[in-house]
């Protein structure tokens, strides 16, 4: 029985390259429409599990379903674009062409004009492939990944060239181009592009899955948040009962609860307690130290 309700899926896959084990027993599946974060170190196994998803590599145990099939009957199907790291361009040609002559080879492409101005390229349309920069390189390749219209698009670490104003650029193209319901994996090192460009960030580690959920569900879980006040002379009996508290210190009059839920922690803390709270402060762990705990747990 093929189940077609998942775009993607990773059934205990193990992926050895010899000695090496890149990929571990993951297992996993993202719906359609999705648009997911692959985080995690260097040698994590991202590009690996890109690869797998391609057909590129085999997996040498477990299985990869694409929307219920194997990945080249995916890929054969045009049913999935990537864009990874260093994809060559024929310098010869125009950007123009070179779009041209891609999107031509598959059965349903975009529009030659819609796919440069999806990739912010129609000004760049008659200029020659070998005389890009590297930013709009990658613009480029990210037109090719959607030429032919794929339901499924995999981007392994797609702004590593790129300026702040390119990414600015790339990032509003991609969201263009999921908005259509469309399924997107990006690999990527950078926190902040996981934490505001996905619906759902995975942490791989070592070729395990160390963390899968949004990128406010992976903050509130590595515990990192914490409410601080001014506690003085006031008993702090009690504190470490509050919804949401993971751990209390109090320390120069003052009491920090580590929290997975700061609002419920704040609501129990004014609502279930008699103390006087002066000095509030909230700090929030951002995703960078979530992936530092999570990572390092997983070691
Ligand atoms: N062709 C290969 N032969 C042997 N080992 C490999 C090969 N490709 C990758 N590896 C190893 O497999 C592990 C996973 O590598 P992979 O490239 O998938 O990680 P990654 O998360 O994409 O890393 P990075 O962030 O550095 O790109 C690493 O230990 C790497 O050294």
């Amino acid at each position: 029985m093929r189940s077609t309700s998942n775009a993607v899926e990773f059934d205990h896959v193990s992926k050895h390259y010899g000695a090496v084990l890149a990929v571990d027993d993951l297992s996993l599946s993202i719906e359609p429409g999705t648009t997911v974060a692959l985080l995690g170190p260097n040698g994590a196994g991202k590009s690996t599990s890109i690869n797998l998803l391609l057909g590129l590599l085999l997996p040498s145990s477990g299985a990869v379903r694409v929307h219920g099939g194997t990945p080249a009957e995916a890929v054969r199907a045009g049913q999935m674009g990537a864009m990874l790291q260093n994809g060559a361009l024929i310098p010869e040609l125009t950007v123009k062409e070179l779009i041209d002559l891609v999107r031509r080879l598959y059965p349903d492409p975009l529009a030659l004009d819609e796919l440069l101005s999806l990739a912010d390229l129609t000004e760049l349309a008659g200029r020659r492939a070998g005389r890009l920069s590297g930013g709009q390189a990658q613009r480029v390749r990210f037109a090719l990944a959607v030429a032919g219209a794929p339901r499924i698009l995999l981007l392994d670490e797609p702004t590593a060239a790129m300026d702040v104003e390119s990414r600015l650029r790339f990032w509003a193209s991609m969201h263009d181009y999921a908005a259509g319901g469309r399924t997107v994996l990006f690999a990527t090192h950078q926190m902040e592009e996981a934490d505001e460009h996905s619906d759902r960030v995975i942490v791989i580690a070592r070729g395990r899955l160390a963390a899968d959920g949004t990128a406010a569900q992976i903050k509130a879980d590595a515990g990192g948040q914490a409410v601080s006040f001014v506690l003085g002379e006031q008993p702090a009996a009690g504190l470490d009962r509050l919804p949401g508290v993971t751990a209390v210190e109090v320390a120069g009059g003052t009491a920090t609860l580590h929290t997975s839920d700061p609002d419920a922690t704040l609501d129990g803390l004014y609502r279930g307690t008699a103390l006087d709270v002066r000095g509030l402060t909230l700090t929030g762990a951002d995703l960078e130290a979530a992936f530092l705990q999570l990572t390092r747990e997983s070691r």
